[in-house]
């Protein structure tokens, strides 16, 4: 899967909710939880989808803040399935509303 031009992305990043590029590869994006277990579960949906696709984004947890950052190693940027995984974590994310 080849990469996506940077201008591209940020064009398609315009129709979503705090996507951001950073160093022109990478897909990041704050999620804030009320609740610290809360933000584990929203964890674990996203490790399970990860395996299920085998795409795995790097995540951190602060407290009730996840930290997702998602880019395709082996393209070595950005891809189309970088951008269709974004929006499917803001689906999960959504259900925790
Ligand atoms: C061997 C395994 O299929 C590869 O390392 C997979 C695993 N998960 C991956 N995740 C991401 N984000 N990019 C990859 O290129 C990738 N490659």
């Amino acid at each position: 899967m080849e990469k996506l031009q940077i201008e591209q992305v940020k064009e398609e990043l315009k129709q979503l909710e705090g996507w951001k590029v950073e160093d022109d590869r990478w897909l990041v994006k704050r999620f804030r939880f009320s609740e610290f277990l809360t933000g584990i579960d929203f964890v674990n949906q996203l490790a399970n989808l990860s395996e299920e696709v085998n795409h795995h984004p790097f995540i951190s947890i602060e407290y009730k803040v996840i930290t997702v950052k998602l880019t395709s190693w082996r393209a070595g940027g950005i891809t189309e399935l970088d951008m269709n995984l974004i929006k499917q974590y803001d689906d999960i994310y959504q259900k925790f509303k």
